[in-house]
């Protein structure tokens, strides 16, 4: 504005070297009523009013004595400053007027844009609280559009064939990239692990060798391997320190020596680095707590608390992840977060629905054995999961089906490490076709195409029932989950039947009629699985 001529003195002649000792007084004149005009605007609207309202009349009596002008005047411009000051409150009422429509057309589409994200919602069955949720994406191709994602994490997805998000992935991921803390809770098999993972490679960036930047805690030892190879397939192309803590790891390594920005552990393994000082969590910029609920069980609480205390840079992103979420998790999520948006896909602790669930009557023990025996025979379609309450119990299974056969191992903490990641690599492999198992391998285990998952002995809780049959039906595939019980069993049926009948499954209505039994940890003593006399 300083330097460009009135609007009112277009096409003044004006003779510049006549004049030039008078230019350079108007000159100096001009900037000081450009100063004055500056102060006026900042003195308040009824100051500024006044006095452009005097220089307006000034102006327009200089005007008629000089007659009009046909050539512009560079820097030559003793009306600019009242022009200037008359406009600026025509300025000031329609930036005021702008402002005012800028706010109410932002609004509008504001409301407009929340209207259309409460209807993505709901179509994906997404459900949200918390203060400013950012909008669910539509597609990959938004990461990059919204986010800026690297190409290289984009070629990864579409390699991995992953074609649309899942509605987790749809909210958690621009949660957790609007740097918001989050607690979320999908059904099993719904792909949380790319929720959590996708967003922690794009805040990352890039590779750096100043400390440990992530840590993702799982409660075992094979669910931090499959989380450790999927994320090393996401990172693909990029060279993140991606180190996954084994024993060896935390025994020998020292950590301030190797490149680490993502580190996935078990709580043990983490706590015992802590304790021996061997690690700086300092840096840490983005905590993941998957199968949340299980990590903040009593067993496991004080290790992840003293994770929780090392991870103390003010401004990490803590996330909570499971397919079941108690209120005393949510709880201890909103105590520890700031500001945290709570996702839940579908309903809170529910069933997959792609799972086909049915009840079966042993009677006893002994009908158990008989009636897997008969279900082998008639159909066997391979890989199927048997779950079982205690080692013990597995152990005693394995060694009635080892020679009947059907190709089938066992896997439990009694293992070694070694005989644990065959267990799993040979089932993955489609070499064993029934895996015998405690609870280890119940939660988080993406085995891909388990068909069939049997509840030998009936589960004891509610959780541990929608993780253990979540081991088949993955990703949008159907799976089948058939669950034993004898009559120890029948006053926690009804909370089975409660969940069948939540996801959808046919449940008989006697077993609806059922007396409903507050389902505390269900875990009967069982006679031993034997098909031997006893002697
Ligand atoms: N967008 C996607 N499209 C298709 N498949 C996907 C997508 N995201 C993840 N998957 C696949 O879905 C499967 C299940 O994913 P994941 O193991 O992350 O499930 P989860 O929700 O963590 O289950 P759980 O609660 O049992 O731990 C995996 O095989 C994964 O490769």
């Amino acid at each position: 504005m300083a330097n460009e001529p009135s609007f009112l003195f277009s096409g003044i002649r004006f003779n510049r070297k006549k004049f030039g000792a008078d230019i350079a007084r108007f000159q100096k004149k001009d900037i000081d009523t450009d100063s004055a005009k500056i102060s006026s605007v900042a003195e308040g609207e009824s100051a500024k009013t006044r006095e452009a309202v005097e220089e307006k009349t000034a102006s327009t009596k200089k005007r008629k004595r000089k007659g009009n002008t046909s050539e512009n005047v560079e820097g030559f411009n003793v009306f600019r400053n009242s022009a200037s000051v008359a406009r600026s409150i025509g300025d000031v009422q329609a930036d005021e007027e702008s402002i005012e429509l800028k706010k109410k057309k932002n609004k509008k589409e504001q409301n407009q844009q929340l209207e259309r994200d409460a209807i993505f919602r709901k179509q994906h069955n997404i459900h949200v609280s918390g203060y400013n949720v950012p909008s669910p994406l539509q597609s990959f191709d938004e990461l990059k559009s919204r986010y800026k994602c690297p190409s290289y994490l984009l070629r990864n997805l579409k390699e991995l064939g992953f074609k649309e998000p899942t509605p987790i992935q749809r909210q958690a991921i621009p949660v957790l990239l609007d740097g918001r803390e989050c607690f979320a809770c999908a059904p099993t098999g719904s792909g949380k692990t790319l929720a959590f993972v996708c967003p922690m490679l794009m805040k990352l960036k890039d590779p750096e060798k100043g400390g440990i930047r992530a840590v993702i805690l799982c409660h075992t030892r094979e669910l931090s391997a499959q989380i450790f190879r999927e994320c090393k397939k996401l990172a693909k192309r990029k060279k993140f320190g991606i180190k996954l803590m084994t024993k060896n790891l935390l025994r020998n390594a020292d950590f301030s020596k190797f490149p680490c920005d993502i580190l996935i552990s078990t709580p043990l393994r983490l706590r015992l680095a802590i304790k021996k000082k061997k690690i700086d969590l300092s840096r840490v910029e983005y905590l993941v707590l998957d199968e949340s609920d299980k990590l903040f069980e009593p067993e496991l609480f004080k290790q992840i608390d003293s994770v929780l205390k090392a991870c103390s840079n003010p401004s990490i992103i803590r996330s909570l992840f499971s397919a079941t979420l108690p209120d005393f998790v949510e709880d201890r999520a909103r105590e520890l977060m700031h500001d945290a948006v709570r996702v839940i896909v579908g309903r809170k602790n529910m069933a997959s629905e792609t799972i086909k669930q049915k009840l079966v009557f042993t009677g006893s023990e002994e009908g158990k054995l008989l009636a897997i025996r008969q279900s082998f025979a008639e159909s066997l379609n391979p890989p199927v999961l048997v779950f079982l309450q205690s080692k013990e119990r597995a152990k005693e299974l394995y060694g009635e089906l080892a020679f009947d056969n059907i190709r089938v191992d066992v896997i439990h903490s009694d293992l070694s490490q070694q005989e644990r990641e065959n267990a799993v690599d040979n089932f993955r492999a489609g070499k064993t076709w029934v895996l015998i198992a405690t609870d280890v391998v119940a939660r988080g285990m993406d085995f891909k195409g388990v068909n069939c998952v049997i509840n030998y002995d009936f589960p004891d809780s509610a959780s541990a029932y929608v993780h253990r049959i979540g081991r088949s039906g993955r990703a949008g595939r159907s799976g089948e989950a058939i669950t034993f019980y004898t009559e120890e069993d029948i006053p926690f049926l009804r909370n089975v039947a409660n969940l069948m009948a939540a996801s959808g499954c046919e449940v008989p209505s006697w077993l609806m009629d059922l007396q409903k039994k507050k389902w505390k940890k269900h875990r009967p003593k069982r006679d031993s699985i034997s098909t031997k006399p006893d002697l």
